[in-house]
This record gives structure tokens, sequence and C-alpha cells, in this order.
């Protein structure tokens, strides 16, 4: 695989490729991505559910999130490299400048920050300092206490048309790449349409330009309540080689996700 950079991704878009991303939290796991084409990857703060067994997403720290995005990169040499930035670690933009630029060092290409209208001038910040950035809207699982728990948003009118409004502001001030999560298909497929930059989405339905799960829901292991988007790929093809072939096949060719997937 060439190096994948958010200006493939964009081309990916401009020519109607569908892509697949995966969250990945060490180098073995990495490194099969890859080799499956999975084009990118994740240090999600889902870490603080998966690997440490938190109810959310809170107590995750910037040195955890560099820490699986040095081991990250290590394994997986052509994926993009998204780390997640953890909670209150963006909340001013000299903040995010500085945790950023942590993330940066240990091997990442992009950074993720949830939220919307109150991040514009963090998101051109990070961008004008060399920083690309993957906004994240809808279930911002940071604010899971605001919102009272994992629930889907943008399900009135109002909320969508908030929703769709964040992201053209995201996008005009520099955000490269845009992730939706647990929105209704509709809204996902109106804000992927209205965008420029590519839009990956979770739980938003198939009309996203791209495509991301957790690796343990890919994988069956997922302890506890299991999210409606989420599809086991492992039970069906029996390998971790070949389930994570058959995701990143299924949502090239557009069968991921289905109805039953979809809110
Ligand atoms: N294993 C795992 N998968 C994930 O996708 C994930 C994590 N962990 N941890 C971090 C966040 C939290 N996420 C979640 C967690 C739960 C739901 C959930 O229970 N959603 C309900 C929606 C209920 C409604 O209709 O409002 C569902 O039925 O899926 C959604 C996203 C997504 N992320
Ligand atoms: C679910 C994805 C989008 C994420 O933010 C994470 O894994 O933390
Ligand atoms: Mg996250």
């Amino acid at each position: 695989m060439d190096k994948i950079t958010t200006s493939t991704l964009a081309r990916y878009k401009r020519d109607g490729r569908k892509f697949a991303a995966l969250t990945a939290y060490d180098s073995s796991f990495a490194a099969a991505f890859e080799a499956a084409d999975i084009p990118v990857l994740l240090i999600g703060d889902s870490l603080g559910m998966v690997l440490q067994g938190d109810a959310d997403t809170l107590k995750v720290t910037v040195e955890q999130i560099a820490y699986h995005t040095r081991c990250v990169a290590q394994g997986a040499p052509s994926a993009l490299v998204m780390a997640d930035m953890p909670f209150m670690s963006y909340d001013t933009p000299e903040n995010a400048y500085r945790n950023a630029a942590t993330l940066m060092r240990a091997g990442a290409q992009m950074v993720k920050l949830e939220g919307g209208s109150w991040l514009l001038e963090t998101v051109r910040g990070l961008t004008q300092r060399s920083v690309p950035v993957c906004a994240h809207l809808g279930l911002t699982p940071q604010s899971v206490h605001v919102f009272g728990g994992f629930k889907v948003q943008g399900k009135t009118d109002d909320a969508a048309m908030a929703i769709l409004d964040q992201a053209k502001q995201l996008e005009q001030a520099g955000a490269a790449m845009l992730v939706l999560e647990c929105v209704p298909a509709a809204l996902a497929k109106a804000i992927s349409q209205a965008l420029t930059i590519p839009v990956i989405g979770i739980g938003a339905g198939a009309d996203t330009d791209g495509q991301i799960l957790v690796m343990h829901d890919l994988l069956g292991i997922t302890s506890g309540y299991i999210p409606k988007f989420a599809k086991n790929y492992l039970a069906e093809h029996g390998s971790i080689q070949a389930a994570t072939a058959a995701f990143a096949d299924e949502v090239r060719q557009g069968q991921f996700p289905g109805p039953e997937h979809s809110f």
C-alpha cells in the first residue's frame, strides 16, 4: 500500500470509492489491518472502554493515546494513523496545540476532536500549525453525561439542521475529515453530499464516504452491551485476517452497513 494521506481519501471521495477504517491500539493488529487494506487506523479513546474496562471514555489521558499511537504507527507504516484527543485535552486552543503535538510526535498523521461550533478556532489554529484535523459530530462519547447516555443524535429537524450547519462550519475552518456517529442515515447522507471532505460514519447508515468500527466489535469480543451498528465478522469468516478483509470488502461494495445496523 502507498502511504495513505488526507489527499488519498479526498480522491477516494471524488471517485466515489468507499473505504473502511478500524480502531487499532497495538502494532500486531495494526499490521494485520494494514495487510487487509484498511487505509485508516484510529487510536480511539474507546480504549478506555475496550482495553481498560471503564463505562465511558473520560479517564483516558494524552499519554495513553500517545503510547498506543506509537504502537500502531510501528505496525502500520502505510495507513493513515489518526489519534483521538482525549476528554479536556483541547479545552482551549493552546492546550489543543500542545497535546496535538504530543500525539503527532508519537506517530499520528491526524488528530480527531469531538465537537462543533465551539471548536472552530481550535480547528483553524491546528490546521494553520500543520496538524490535520478530523472533526467528530453526532454522538460524541465524551459528552455522554450531557446527553444522558449513548443516544442517537440529530433525530429532530432542528437537531439535524444544527449538525449539518456545524459540519459545514468545521469544513470551512479547515477540518480535513469528519466522523459522524449515531445519526439518522438520511442526515448522514445529506452531510456527506454537502461536504467536499470525506465523511466516515459509525451508526450513520450506508451513504457516508467511509465506515469505521471499533475492532473489538468486528471480532465479536465486546463485553457488555453491543451497539446496534456493530457487526461480528469473525463469526462468519473464521480468522481475524479474513474477517478484516471481509469488512473492508463489504464497505467498498456498499454492503455494510445494512438497514439493521443503521438508525
Ligand atoms: N465497543 C465499543 N464500540 C463502540 O462503537 C464504541 C465504544 N466501544 N466505546 C466508545 C464509543 C461509545 N460508543 C457507543 C456506545 C453505545 C452506543 C449505544 O448503545 N447506542 C444505542 C443507541 C440507542 C438509541 O437509539 O438512542 C444502540 O442501540 O446502538 C452507541 C455508541 C461508540 N464507541
Ligand atoms: C468510535 C470511534 C469513531 C472513536 O472515536 C473511538 O473509537 O474512540
Ligand atoms: Mg473516540
